[in-house]
């Protein structure tokens, strides 16, 4: 059977405006990061109120990095996020304890699948994520020396955009693709023609 299309994320949503744009062009998700450290950094306030402009078939994702697990449960109730996504070294009983509250993206870069880590095989509530060494970089990865190593079923970001997004779907598959920095027109806000472009070349590609 035909691999199925692969949904898009729309990351480092920080408006309203933004929200409801990227939902319009077909985005099927929505990310809202959280990590102080992030040049798209936005409020749980702001991102409620975005998550909520674009009706519910669109998924809400917050963002995190290496943060507590009393501020990740915190914000993304106050957020109203339908999902997390987790960066960071942590460990499997962290990701396992956030599981029960919030479906979970694990973020994994290439290093931590050469070095065997837990890719969430058979853990129906954490998907994997494959993302580069630095979030929000910018960065693409070498998607064929991951072909044999990427996990079915996961979500890619990493450089994405309208340009290059075709080439990886059909290397990797990915059930979801993911980019922030090749949205934007500068930190923070989407060129809302690059966000159109990216969504049209994924929906153009066949896997
Ligand atoms: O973008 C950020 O600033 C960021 C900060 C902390 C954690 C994650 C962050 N972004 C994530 O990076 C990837 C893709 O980024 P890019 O397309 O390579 O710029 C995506 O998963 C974002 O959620």
């Amino acid at each position: 059977m035909a691999d199925p299309m692969p949904r898009v994320k729309v990351c480092g949503t920080t408006s309203v405006q933004d929200a409801v744009h990227a939902a319009q062009a077909g985005a099927d998700a929505l990310g809202f990061i959280f990590a102080p450290i992030s040049k798209r950094l936005v409020s749980p306030q702001v991102a409620r109120a975005a998550g909520l402009s674009v009706g519910p078939a669109v998924a809400r994702v917050g963002v995190f990095l290496d943060q507590g697990l009393d501020e990740v449960l915190r914000t993304a109730e106050l957020a109203r996020v339908s999902a997390v996504q987790l960066h960071g070294p942590l460990s499997e009983a962290f990701v396992r304890a956030v599981a029960n509250f919030y479906p979970v993206l694990r973020v994994l870069r290439p290093a931590d699948l050469a070095a065997g880590a837990e890719v969430w095989a058979g853990v129906p509530a954490v998907t994997p994520m494959l993302d580069a060494p630095q979030p929000g970089g910018g960065v693409p990865l070498d998607w064929e020396s991951l072909r044999e190593t990427f996990p079915p079923g996961a979500w890619l970001a990493g450089g994405l955009g309208p340009w290059n997004v075709a080439g990886a779907i059909r290397v990797l598959r990915p059930a979801c693709v993911d980019a922030v920095s090749q949205l934007e027109a500068r930190p923070g806000v989407k060129d809302p023609a690059k966000v159109t472009a990216f969504i049209g070349a994924v929906r153009a590609t066949t896997p």
